[in-house]
């Protein structure tokens, strides 16, 4: 039988996990590709610090060597950062590799060139693992939503963040010693800042967008916020009236464009993502013909990934449908959008700048407002955080949202 002869890039968390994948479901593999795949190349960085899985196997630090193999047709990149992967990726799909890539930083930034190259060069380009570890999003997107108009998208879209922030609930554990065991898991990224700071989760919604919407936000109006700032007396206030923190990325189209924020936000046990613990993950895509739809599962970690990256790789030989752009978009004028915030922290409701509605005061330390968007960004006040409220909140026997 002949062999599909793939070259991994990157022997990490996630490297390992194709690899480890590629052996344990070799005979499923073999059944749905018709031939026998093989991993005959392995790039690291560092290579002193590698065994090599298996004779046969080539592991370098040299790319050359990998893109001048005798036998190539598929490269998976596991690797991390922007450059140089995008160059590799670049020069494997000018051979006529097959690419499959977990990488959203790199992807974020490059995904619409290396689509065109791909579809010039006749090859398929897999990025299913790129967005919500083993949530099969991409695909749920691409193949089976091309009639739908998706007006909205919204997600948890970074592992280590939610379980950082379940940890901080559960356990009590400050920010540090709970990211310290998110980075031994193998959720984290190799520089966290990009979990915490929620660069991470904006990649992911770029990507996103490109795929239900055609474009890109504008990344300079884009909210990024992160999760450094949640402190444990918060975790534990909120906590105690009902609520919990969740980092959630929201992309939208709107009549002047996409909308996308990152940013910490507060929800109820009537929000879907209230149970959306550890480092699971959830989108939810608002389709015009369809609804709401809502995909759940692991957002990180070595075999979730694999699985996204396994998936793609099935799906090498099958022809990828149009991208029926430009959707339809909204019409009108954008209407300043009013919603719930939880003002924490010493705050006189009398000091808040207008066009702040205060709603009632919760706790000696929060008070519930309901103001649009920007105002939240006028509170300028030492040790006085604002955070969203998503979903419908009863006070009073009233329901604000
Ligand atoms: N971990 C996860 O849960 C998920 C990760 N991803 C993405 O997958 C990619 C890999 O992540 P992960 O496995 O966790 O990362 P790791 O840090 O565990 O592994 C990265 C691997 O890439 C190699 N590498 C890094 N830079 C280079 C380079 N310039 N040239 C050659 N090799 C290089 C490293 O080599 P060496 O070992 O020698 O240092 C290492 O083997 C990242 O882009 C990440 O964002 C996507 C979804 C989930
Ligand atoms: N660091 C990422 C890994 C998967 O994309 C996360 O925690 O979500």
């Amino acid at each position: 039988m002949s062999a599909i002869h793939i070259a991994l890039l990157g022997y990490g968390t996630v490297g390992k996990g194709v690899y480890q994948t590629v052996q344990s479901h070799q005979k499923k593999l073999q059944a749905l590709l018709g031939k026998e795949v093989k991993i005959v190349g392995i790039l690291v960085k560092n290579i002193n610090k590698h065994t090599k899985p298996d004779e046969d196997v080539l592991l370098t630090d040299d790319f050359e060597k990998i893109i001048t193999l005798d036998q190539l047709d598929v490269v998976i990149d596991a690797i991390v950062g922007t450059d140089p992967c995008f160059t590799y990726l670049q020069q494997a799909i000018k051979r006529g590799c097959h690419v499959i890539t977990a990488n959203k930083e790199m992807f974020a930034h490059h995904g619409g060139q290396l689509k065109q190259l791909a579809s010039e060069n006749g090859v398929s380009l897999g990025f299913e693992a790129t967005v919500a570890g083993g949530i099969p999003v991409i695909q749920t997107i691409k193949q089976l939503l091309n009639v739908n108009n998706v007006d909205k998208v919204q997600g948890i879209l970074n592992g280590t963040s939610n379980f950082i922030l379940t940890k901080m609930r559960e356990e009590n554990l400050p920010f540090a010693s709970a990211l310290k065991l998110a980075q031994e898991k193998g959720y984290a990224e190799a520089d966290p800042t990009n979990d915490v700071d929620g660069y991470d989760a904006f990649y992911k919604a770029v990507i996103l967008s490109e795929l239900a919407f055609g474009e890109a936000p504008n990344w300079d109006e884009s909210i990024r916020e992160g999760i450094r700032g949640i402190t444990p007396e918060q975790v534990e206030i909120f906590s105690s009236l009902g609520f919990r923190f969740k980092h959630v990325a929201s992309i939208e189209r709107t009549v002047s464009g996409i909308q996308c924020t990152v940013k910490p936000v507060l929800v109820n046990v009537q929000h879907p993502f209230y149970h959306v613990e550890g480092v699971q993950n959830a989108v939810s895509i608002d389709g015009d013909i369809v609804g709401n739809i809502s995909l759940q599962g692991p957002g990180a970690g070595m075999l979730p990934t694999a699985s996204a990256v396994i998936e793609d790789l099935a799906h090498i030989n099958r022809k990828n449908l149009p991208e029926a752009f430009p959707k339809q978009k909204p019409e009108g004028n954008d209407a300043s959008t009013l919603s719930f915030w939880a003002i924490g922290g010493d705050v006189n409701a009398s000091i808040l700048p207008t066009p702040i509605e205060v709603i009632d005061r919760i706790h000696p330390n929060v008070l519930i407002v309901r103001a649009p968007e920007e105002t939240k960004y006028a509170i300028h006040l030492p040790n006085v955080h604002a955070y969203q409220i998503l979903g419908d909140v009863a006070f009073r026997g009233a329901v604000l949202n």
